[in-house]
């Protein structure tokens, strides 16, 4: 490390490199997210800053000073030419000037907090500063896993912090052992589309905890927080489960969304309704754009407008891969993008989300397209695997070619990753994004099982690409699993009829939240609600 304190010059570019420093953010007054959001904005409009990361957003009672609302807090990844002081002028002028920050006293309560945790100069030494009004690194940091936690989504975990030489996760992990409760974090996916209808911040919540794994053997942290049950709502004709004659009869659609809210919200406080126009069975004839809108739209706007469904309880999705269709639907009020296609199939997609940076969006695996994924399921599980020009890791351990037991996941890890990154590069925020490792999309029998015995892998993947130099980490991003009345369920229970199939999707249901499934979506959400609570009983203790 260096000493900047005999203003030992920093040397903060190098041929065409910037210093790097990682910035810590908090608000727990007022619309914290829009805080978080204008002060992420006001540091990517500064000429020589470059935000090149951000970490989830997560909720955690304050610590220190408890008589103050719960915060939201996350970290961010710049390079810039600025020097340590310069940077900590720019961090007061967006807190104090920018967004009006009062600081009534220590620890108190504010609209938002940035503070420069660590900072490495264009060489990549970590550079060590103790004035008076500066201290690097962060002289809080190894006691705040509201820090550390979101730090470790961002830096490989081999990073060392530069006095301890400790690996950051190893701190992270020592504060989890010490099950302190203000050390509790909560991951929060913000849904703030239809702010008009609920006045209060609308999250998607998921805490987890590190959980044994009998199978792999393996410690993996796990989601220990109520399930979320997704309904779907098929407003196609051919949906190769429920293809309803009367999709277009609102009446009857209103109705059914009633009863499937009643039937989750029985067991849950929310409910999702993924509502879907365009049938993504294999090799199914696609409906145009058009038809897809006029099948949807009206429903969802019919839905936004009903008084007799409880509007703080529900989240709607949309089921689509074209962006046209996503960007009337969220128009229309949807929270969530659900797209089969990792936004493979329409090249705006990407970018439509990225201007809604309160609406989720599923970023599901597949190879191919709606009539060739079927010919694409071939993932080399037997041979020595590693992934291109890139080191990988399970549980922040690196990976290597012997784990052929987890070759499925590394593979469709990897793959996911790609998709991920060009995501964040259009501008998608991590905190929107739900992963879905796209059960019967390119898959076979066996790799459809394998992913689901292998979820406690996948959600602790991560992966640093040589090429970009840009690490992509799943951790904490929510898994959501697609099985209901799947063929690879008929072909174990011999179940020609989707219709059939419900009841062992409900078993399903309850194993693929043992291995770590975070939302379930589901075509008999009456039934597979009851298997859900079940599961969440037995393996969350909830
Ligand atoms: N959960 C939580 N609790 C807190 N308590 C105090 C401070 C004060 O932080 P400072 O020492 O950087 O001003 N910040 C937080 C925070 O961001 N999150
Ligand atoms: N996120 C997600 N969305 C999906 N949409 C449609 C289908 C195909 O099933 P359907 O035609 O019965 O809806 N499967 C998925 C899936 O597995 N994951």
């Amino acid at each position: 490390t260096i000493q900047n304190n005999e203003n030992v010059e920093i040397k903060t570019t190098n041929n065409g490199n910037w210093a790097k420093a990682y910035l810590a953010f908090g608000s727990n007054i007022g619309n914290r997210m829009d805080y978080i959001t204008q002060a992420l904005k006001l540091l990517k409009a500064t000429p020589d800053v470059k935000v090149t990361g951000v970490s989830s957003v997560f909720e955690s009672e304050p610590m220190y000073f408890k008589e103050q609302n719960p915060f939201l807090n996350g970290c961010i990844e710049i390079s810039t030419s600025q020097k340590p002081a310069d940077l900590l002028k720019l961090c007061k002028k967006i807190e104090y000037l920018e967004l009006k920050r009062t600081k009534d006293f220590e620890n108190g309560p504010r609209s938002i907090d940035l503070d420069i945790i660590l900072y490495y100069d264009a060489e990549g030494n970590a550079v060590q500063v103790n004035t008076q009004d500066l201290i690097i690194p962060h002289p809080r940091m190894l006691e705040r896993t509201f820090v550390l936690e979101p730090l470790c989504e961002l830096l490989p975990p081999d990073i060392t912090h530069p006095l301890t030489i400790e690996p950051l996760v190893d701190h992270l992990q020592q504060l989890y052992d010490q099950q302190k409760p203000e050390d509790i974090l909560w991951k929060v996916i913000p849904l703030g589309n239809n702010r008009t209808l609920s006045k209060k911040d609308k999250f998607l919540k998921f805490k987890t905890a590190m959980k044994h794994d009998d199978l792999t053997k393996t410690d993996n942290r796990m989601t220990v927080s109520p399930t979320y049950i997704m309904g779907i709502m098929n407003t196609t004709p051919d949906s190769f489960s429920d293809g309803s004659q009367n999709y277009s009869d609102m009446e009857i659609q209103l109705k059914k969304v009633m009863t499937l809210c009643d039937d989750v919200l029985k067991h849950y406080d929310n409910v999702i309704i993924d509502i879907g126009g365009c049938s993504t069975r294999p090799n199914s004839k696609q409906a145009t754009e058009e038809q897809e809108i006029e099948r949807t739209i009206p429903l969802i706007k019919a839905i936004r407008a009903s008084h007799d469904i409880p509007q703080d309880q529900i989240l709607l999705s949309i089921d689509t891969y074209r962006s046209r269709v996503a960007e009337r639907a969220i128009e229309a009020g949807v929270d969530i993008i659900n797209d089969i296609s990792g936004g493979n199939f329409d090249e705006d997609m990407f970018n439509t989300v990225a201007k809604y940076p309160h609406v989720a969006y599923v970023l599901s695996h597949i190879r191919g397209d709606i009539s060739t994924m079927t010919k694409n399921s071939s993932y080399n599980t037997e041979d020595e695997y590693d992934p291109p020009n890139s080191i990988d890791y399970i549980n922040n351990n690196a990976c290597n070619p012997s784990h052929k037991a987890m070759n499925l996941t590394r593979i469709i890890g990897y793959e996911m990753s790609e998709r991920y990154s060009k995501a964040l590069e259009a501008g998608v925020h991590r905190w929107q994004i739900i992963l879905d490792p796209g059960l019967g999309f390119a898959k076979n029998l066996k790799e459809n099982i394998d992913i689901i015995k292998q979820l406690p892998l996948l959600k602790n993947y991560s992966v640093y690409n040589n090429d970009t130099s840009f690490y992509v980490n799943f951790r904490n991003l929510p898994l959501l699993l697609g099985p209901s009345r799947k063929k690879f369920i008929g072909s174990i229970t011999q179940d020609e009829n989707p219709i059939d199939r419900d009841f062992a999707t409900g078993s399903l249901v309850a194993l693929s939240i043992g291995y770590g499934s975070d939302i379930i979506r589901v075509h008999n959400a009456k039934e597979c609600a009851k298997s859900a609570i079940l599961a969440d009983t037995v393996y969350k203790s909830i």
